[in-house]
């Protein structure tokens, strides 16, 4: 694997794409959980090869919208569609790709990597049997996040950055034409950041559009096209990212590290 110097996308794509179907669009869309209202309302379309980050304090209802994108969610108001489908027809789950926040690849049930990985491309594979396409298609995810030489080990003897590597092998297996991920750098080290960023660099490259919730923009802040900022479940701001900032560099932030012990590390995010 190589670690490259990433180039914002030339600008012209995007005009280009502003023609072209929308590949996840939420209109009006309302969400309770339990008693709790959690989307208030989100409009939120995304046009094909986009890469668009999804930013707001905890709680304001980041994951609840892309779990209603993929329907864990049920709306209770308004429309979500993928690909210019209702999801209630939307049935080409092969061309979505899903890594969910903070889980492990290891399930309870001893598997290795590969075969976590290989899970991912069941939605491509014919009567759930595997073509020397479907192989090849599951060795390159896994050598893209960088574990080829660990791809017979067990999931659970895995650090929590190569689990969210495996977990993203996985969404990867299938060559999905949308990736949606639930903060991906969430309590991974270092080493597996750069190696997500650059995951996720090549997959920008290859067109793939990408949906990202995140705490910061971090590495990944010269794949952003756009950013939108969510605040007790509506959309406060759809537009260019902000402009990078560093640890505690905005006052009134009110982002807090889930995984932060002791005195809460605050990011300096957009409230
Ligand atoms: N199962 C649940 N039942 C009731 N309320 C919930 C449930 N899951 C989450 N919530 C609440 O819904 C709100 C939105 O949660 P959500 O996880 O979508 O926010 P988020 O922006 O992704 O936050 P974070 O950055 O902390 O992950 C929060 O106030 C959360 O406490």
């Amino acid at each position: 694997m190589t670690t490259t110097t990433t180039q914002r996308r030339p600008e012209t794509t995007v005009s280009d794409r502003t023609m072209e179907q929308p590949v996840i669009s939420l209109r009006g869309a309302r969400a309770s959980l339990g008693s709790r209202p959690v989307l208030r309302g989100i409009d939120l379309t995304i046009t094909s090869g986009e890469v668009v980050a999804l930013l707001g304090a905890n709680g304001s209802g980041k994951s609840t919208a892309v779990r209603s994108v993929i329907g864990q969610v049920p709306l209770t108001g308004g429309e979500v569609s993928l690909f210019g489908t209702p999801l209630r027809r939307f049935r080409q789950w092969h061309r979505v790709g899903y890594v969910p926040q903070r889980t492990t690849a290891a399930s309870g049930v001893p598997a290795t990597i590969r075969e976590v990985v290989s899970s991912g491309r069941l939605s491509r594979a014919r009567f759930g049997l595997f073509s020397r396409a479907d192989r090849a298609a599951v060795d390159r995810a896994i050598d893209l996040v960088g574990l080829a030489d660990r791809a017979g080990d067990p999931v659970d003897a895995l650090s929590g950055g190569q689990h969210q590597r495996v977990l993203i092998a996985r969404a990867l297996a299938a060559e999905p034409e949308l990736l949606i991920m639930d903060e991906p750098m969430a309590g991974v080290d270092l080493a597996s950041q750069e190696v997500l960023a650059e995951t996720l660099r090549e997959q920008v490259a290859a067109g793939t559009t990408v949906l990202l919730v995140l705490h910061e923009l971090g590495a990944v802040e010269p794949l952003i096209d756009r950013a939108v900022v969510l605040r007790d479940g509506c959309v406060v701001h759809d537009g260019p990212p902000p402009e990078a900032v560093g640890q505690h560099a905005l006052p009134g932030h009110d982002h807090v590290h889930p995984h932060a012990t002791g005195e809460p590390l605050r990011t300096g995010l957009l409230t």
